[in-house]
């Protein structure tokens, strides 16, 4: 027996009628593709972050389903979805038999999530990656619980900062001087009240987004052996996330400040430091962006452009000279990376590969450019 198409045809004489469409006719035949055009690079990371079992409502590695629809997974926003929805709108777009003058790769790298060092990182650097000739990329962005849908341009510089201070050492029950605790307080507080200000900026501005305030944490606290001995160093370690138009040697400069009038013997290291932010022109010279938008407009979804507040693998793809968007199409949803109960509903995640398929369509119909050999 053969097997039948949709509409009761035989798939072989599916596949023949898809062929003869295609008009390769002499002296100007159209091929359907172009392999000396850029191409399109579909980006995910395989890696997810670590669950706290105990506050799910489902085993973060059965993929439950919920009566309503829901998914209930790690990865189940980050970012796996967006790896199955880029193979299912490409498999769709095979199968219905579409070619387009530009290639689309899909990656799927290990580590972003602690940094992609091992990952994106290394893999940029490659000959591979020269090979592929991207153009433009996609990667992931961040859901969003209204209707709209976000789309990220450009991104914070994570910079992951430990300060140590050393002082003098001595018996707990001495007003000693000069102690490696009263210093570092004095750094301490010097970042909470500059992470006070940027919190009020953006507090105060509806038109600030998170992304474009610098936002810092203290994440670590590090010293002291016994109650009643003063130790000679103590340190604190911090999260900053530094917008992407901060000038980068003012604010070194200005961390270099804040140890130095915390006194003598305070000094400060990186244990992450990005420091090559880019950002993505969101207009219509960026013709990459213009075919995303106007795909989305044709959809009818609504854009919010932002800045990606943590970091992800886009960064380093922008840095290569790779315009990238971080995109997750996850509207209607409680943004739930990283947290108990990470979940989606089915129906958001069926409307993703949807709109992937006309995204991709448009994408890799984007005419030749000047940049493209
Ligand atoms: C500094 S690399 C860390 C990358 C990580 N990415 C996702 O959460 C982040 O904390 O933003
Ligand atoms: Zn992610
Ligand atoms: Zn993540």
């Amino acid at each position: 027996m053969t097997s039948k198409g949709p509409e009761g045809e035989h798939p072989s004489v599916t596949l023949f009628r898809k062929y003869l469409r295609i008009r390769t006719v002499q002296p100007k035949p159209d091929y359907g593709s172009n392999p000396t055009l850029s191409s399109i690079l579909l980006n995910s990371h395989m890696d997810v972050v670590p669950v706290f079992k105990e506050h799910w409502s489902h085993d973060p590695f059965e993929a439950f389903k919920d009566s309503e629809g829901y998914i209930y997974a790690r990865g189940a926003q980050d970012m796996k979805c967006v790896s199955i929805q880029y193979l299912e709108a490409v498999r769709r777009l095979k199968g219905e038999g579409h070619h387009f003058p530009r290639t689309i790769h899909m990656t799927f790298v290990p580590d972003e999530e602690v940094g992609g060092h091992q990952g994106m990182e290394l893999f940029v650097q490659q000959p591979e990656f020269q090979a592929l000739r991207a153009g433009f990329a996609l990667d992931e962005g961040l859901a969003n619980p209204t209707d709209a849908f976000t789309v990220f341009y450009s991104e914070r510089s994570p910079w992951w900062v430990r300060v140590t201070s050393t002082g003098r050492p001595g018996h707990g029950s001495r007003f000693i001087e000069d102690t490696a605790a009263e210093k570092l307080h004095k750094v301490v507080t010097s970042i909470l009240t500059f992470r006070e200000k940027e919190r009020q900026r953006l507090q105060s501005n509806p038109h600030l987004k998170e992304g474009a305030v610098t936002s810092v944490n203290l994440t670590k606290l590090e010293g002291g052996v016994a109650y009643n001995v003063v130790p000679a160093t103590m340190s604190a370690s911090f999260d900053f996330r530094v917008a992407p138009d901060v000038d980068l040697k003012a604010f070194e400069e200005q961390l270099q400040g804040w140890c130095q009038a915390a006194g003598e013997g305070v000094t400060f290291e990186f244990a992450q430091k990005w420091t090559k932010p880019r950002v993505t022109p969101t207009d219509d010279s960026n013709p990459w962006w213009k075919a995303f938008s106007r795909a989305c407009k044709d959809m009818n979804l609504t854009l919010e452009p932002e800045i990606f507040p943590a970091a992800t693998d886009s960064r380093y793809l922008r840095a290569v000279g790779v315009p990238a968007l971080g995109f997750s199409p996850m509207n209607r949803t409680p943004v739930l990376l990283h947290d108990h109960d990470e979940r989606l509903h089915e129906a958001v995640f069926l409307r993703g590969v949807d709109i992937y398929t006309r995204l991709l369509s448009a994408l890799a119909s984007v005419p030749t450019l000047p940049g493209d050999s």
